[in-house]
């Protein structure tokens, strides 16, 4: 019998002027803040998690960057880490890199500079990922108010430059505890074969649990930050619900 693939967990920390916070709709201004990204990270890796998903977001909106903690929190992990937020060029890049991390996130960078993109995926692999962030079939910017395209045609591009994987974000449900975008999520797995990870919007167990039902359509991976700092499940719950889903 084919082995089930168990939906993967990432956990977020998402950094501004050195500290975790979460944001609503991924916009700057909006943040929460919770103390520690170090210790959120560790706390996370404690409780069982296997990937990090961490987010310098003053790199992202152009306020300065956290890259000396984002490399100390990242070597202080023993699990995977995913690095997103302001990797747009060879220096930015080779930084994320330097870290030891598993993979980086592309964002802006796939809607901007979409030669600079195609080459550094030539050139690393499956060490790419490419955050798809959307509004209705709309990319946008995270936070930021300059459109990028249509969602659908960018992701023909990007297939075709042999991007490795999807991180797939409806804005309008981040940061919310509205629960993800599934319809979009199955519409992304339709038009591509290449693994999707679905962030934003996860408000409970349940909505794991819908996730978990759909890997057999290419999502891979869910990432969770503000229920799990709202303490609506613990990550040992959410590991429990997508182990038995
Ligand atoms: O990932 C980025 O590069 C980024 C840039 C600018 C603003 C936000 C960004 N990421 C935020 C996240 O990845 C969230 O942590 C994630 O979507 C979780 O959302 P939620 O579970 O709804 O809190």
């Amino acid at each position: 019998m084919p082995s089930r693939s168990v939906l993967e967990l990432l956990p977020a920390v998402d950094v501004r002027d050195g500290q975790a916070v979460r944001l609503v709709h991924g916009e700057s201004g909006s943040e929460t803040s919770y103390g520690s990204p170090l210790e959120a990270a560790l706390s996370w890796q404690r409780s069982g998690a296997e990937w990090l998903h961490l987010v310098d977001l003053d790199a992202a909106f152009g306020t300065g960057d956290n890259r000396e903690l984002v490399r100390q929190i990242t070597e202080a992990m023993d699990i995977k880490v995913e690095l997103s937020g302001g990797i747009r060029d060879d220096a930015s890049l080779a930084a994320a890199l330097a870290t030891g991390c598993t993979r980086v996130n592309l964002g802006t960078a796939a809607l901007e500079t979409p030669e600079w993109v195609a080459k550094v995926i030539a050139e690393h692999g499956d060490k790419i990922a490419v955050g798809l962030d959307v509004r209705g079939t709309t990319l946008k910017g995270r936070g930021w108010t300059s459109e990028g395209g249509d969602l659908y045609e960018t992701l023909a591009r990007l297939d075709s430059e042999g991007c490795a994987r999807y991180v797939v974000t409806d804005i309008g449900r981040d940061g919310t505890l509205t629960g993800p975008n599934v319809e979009l999520l199955k519409n992304v797995c339709a038009a591509t074969d290449k693994p999707v990870v679905a962030s934003g919007g996860v408000s409970s167990l349940d909505d794991l649990r819908a996730l978990a039902g759909l890997t057999h359509l290419g999502v891979e991976g869910a990432i969770v930050g503000k229920a799990l700092y709202a303490k609506a499940f613990t990550l040992e719950e959410a590991l429990q619900a997508v182990a038995s889903a």
